[in-house]
């Protein structure tokens, strides 16, 4: 990877290069924004997310503003007179067109009237007569409340039993005070001294104050400078503050699902990071555990909760994972009479294929065995490392992995996608070692292999997954993927959940869309002439209990692996999540995306 600090100090060159006025700011951000575009389609982590600011146009209109105050501030201009408004209703009469009463006229003057008369300076109160004057290190701060939360806690000190600020949150009213600080010793609050009080009386106090708050206090001496970073991680599991008894203030806490990128604003604290979730990064960070702190909740849960999450601890939920063997009772014949054969794009359509998924899925014995890096994984890494990425025209398409229950229409999508543009979609051709029919051509329907090739290529990684059916085994291989990539198509995927963590490469890029059931009524109403095939009947019209299996086992998978998720599309009607589906495809392909951060990390140009 290109290092960042290279394109920074580009930049800082760049500002030098300045030919005029140095608070043309707006200049400067020209010429920074030439320079970012010349590196914006290389991956250099952060590029994206500093070129986007840099471009705001409110940022553009902050700093023409700036320029125009630096421009007025030296000749100090005093107001002609402080009450304008007034004045314009003497000339009211004289006005025939009656231009003074227009209302951003009228705005505009009282806006004029605030300035002049400096009504928007908060009046603060008189300072205190009694501060010693021997108190050097006693502060007074005085903040205005303004109906929003004042962003600190505070606690006693284990040692000396003091009131103590205990953090300040990033963005909150106390930080962008800059007068309280982590450590800051509460002598008094509105002049209530705070000496022998609980923690909790103090924040009464807080609650019940109005407006103008006035602390005393002794500023910590070994201020730590707080570590303000810049990173983005997504969220690989959910987390409620209102329902976790150890947060030190869940008020102040931030709620995330899986799945939801965050942007970690202070990491100063090992156990509890400040974070915002980059969907809202207006408002103030909020408290989230720290990784290793999640982690720890998360084994303790684990164990304590196993029918939550842990499918290896539930045996219902891995019957409807990976159906028992005895229960697959499916006539094949049947099965391959039923698939329309070739019309160019079949490949990767085969109903075996499928169906040797449920089968080679119900071997595995426990979670642990199977997928210690899908669901225990997700365990051990509560927040993943991403970064913006913008796929170059020249790069490879990102691999489109579909998900969804058994039924839910992932084939119908997939095939109706292709069918809208064979030139540009195609699915990969998989490998079997079944013997060819007399119709089927090799390449065409399976690539044919013997099973000797077929374990030296499971020996080497060589598939995306694989599995055994009726003492067939049957796999699709990364090197099919590659080769429609590679050809500059967009490749569809259709995996079990279990098998995404092993595309998650940088090679491949994935981008995984749930494809997840609608409405019971609906499925009623949509599926009415639809057939399915189920571990027992081939083509069979939709029962309730389906719709009902349906259901269930697309909770469990959101539940599951949610957090792998890029865009959920809710299957109603054929026709609409097909134009919703191409459109996030699109989306996928040739807009800005957040990624795995080792997705990148190996791409240096
Ligand atoms: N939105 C929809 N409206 C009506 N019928 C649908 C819709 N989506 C899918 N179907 C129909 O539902 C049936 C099952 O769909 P499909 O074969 O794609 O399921 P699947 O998710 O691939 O499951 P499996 O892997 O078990 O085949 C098919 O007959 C399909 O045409």
């Amino acid at each position: 990877m290109e290092d960042f600090t290279g394109y920074l100090y580009k930049i800082q060159q760049c500002t030098f290069k300045l030919p005029t006025h140095p608070n043309r700011l707006s200049q400067v951000l020209n010429l920074v924004l030439e320079e970012l575009g010349l590196y914006y389609h290389r991956d250099v982590n952060g590029l994206g997310v500093l070129y986007s600011l840099l471009q705001a146009p409110w940022l553009q209109s902050l700093l023409k503003v700036h320029e125009c105050l630096q421009h007025y501030i030296k000749k100090s201009p005093m107001p002609v007179l402080p009450k304008a408004r007034a004045l314009s209703s003497e000339v009211k009469h004289l006005d025939e067109q009656n231009f003074m009463t227009f209302s951003s006229l009228q705005a505009l003057l009282s806006a004029h009237d605030t300035v002049a008369q400096k009504d928007f300076e908060p009046v603060l109160p008189p300072l205190p007569d009694n501060i010693p004057e021997n108190e050097e290190a006693m502060r007074i701060v005085c903040l205005v409340k303004n109906k929003q939360p004042l962003g600190a806690t505070i606690k006693r000190h284990e040692i000396t039993g003091d009131i103590i600020v205990a953090r300040v949150i990033h963005g909150g009213l106390a930080d962008r005070s800059g007068l309280l600080y982590a450590g800051d010793k509460l002598v008094e609050v509105n002049g209530f001294p705070v000496e022998g009080l609980e923690p909790e009386q103090v924040i009464q106090i807080l609650v019940h104050s109005e407006g103008t708050i006035v602390f005393k206090l002794i500023p910590i001496g070994d201020r730590s400078v707080s570590s303000h970073t810049m990173l983005f991680v997504r969220a690989m599991a959910d987390y409620w503050p209102q329902l976790d008894p150890s947060i030190p203030c869940a008020d102040a806490g931030l709620p995330f699902k899986k799945g939801e990128i965050l942007q970690i604003v202070d990491q100063s604290d090992a156990l509890w990071w400040q974070a915002r979730k980059v969907s809202n990064l207006s408002r103030c960070a909020g408290l989230i555990p720290s990784n290793h702190l999640l982690k720890r909740k998360q084994r303790e849960f684990w164990w304590s909760q196993p029918f939550m999450s842990h499918s290896c601890l539930k045996a219902s939920m891995v019957d409807l994972f990976f159906p028992p063997e005895e229960d697959m009772r499916i006539d094949e014949k049947c099965v391959e009479a039923g698939e329309t054969v070739c019309s160019g794009f079949a490949a990767g359509f085969r109903r075996s294929m499928r169906l040797c998924r449920r089968k080679s899925h119900s071997n595995q014995l426990s979670c642990y065995s199977r997928c210690p890096s899908t669901c225990y994984h997700s365990m051990a890494a509560p927040y993943e490392e991403v970064v913006r990425y913008q796929r170059r025209l020249c790069d490879r398409h990102r691999l489109i992995v579909l998900i969804g229950p058994s039924g839910v229409g992932v084939n119908e999508l997939r095939r109706q996608l292709i069918g809208l543009n064979p030139s540009k979609f195609q699915s990969p051709v998989p490998h079997t070692t079944r013997h060819k029919k007399t119709y089927e051509e090799n390449g065409r329907e399976y690539f044919f292999v013997s099973k000797e090739t077929f374990e030296s290529l499971v020996y080497c990684h060589s598939f995306l997954e694989y599995g055994e059916y009726k003492g067939n085994l049957y796999g699709t291989s990364m090197d099919a993927v590659k080769a429609i990539l590679d050809a500059g198509k967009i490749c569809i995927v259709d995996l079990e959940p279990q098998d995404i963590t092993g595309v998650r490469t940088h090679e491949l890029k994935p981008y995984v869309i749930f494809i997840k059931p609608p409405s019971r009524s609906c499925m009623r109403q949509t599926r009415r002439n639809a057939r399915i095939i189920t571990d027992y009947f081939v083509n069979t019209k939709f029962k309730e209990e389906d719709f009902q299996e349906i259901e269930e086992s697309a909770k469990k998978m959101e539940v599951q692996f949610g957090q792998f998720f890029d865009q959920v599309v809710v299957n109603d009607s054929l026709e609409s999540a097909c134009v919703q589906l191409m459109s996030i495809v699109r989306h996928a392909q040739d807009d800005p995306q957040w990624i795995p951060a080792f997705w990148i990390c190996s791409d240096s140009p």
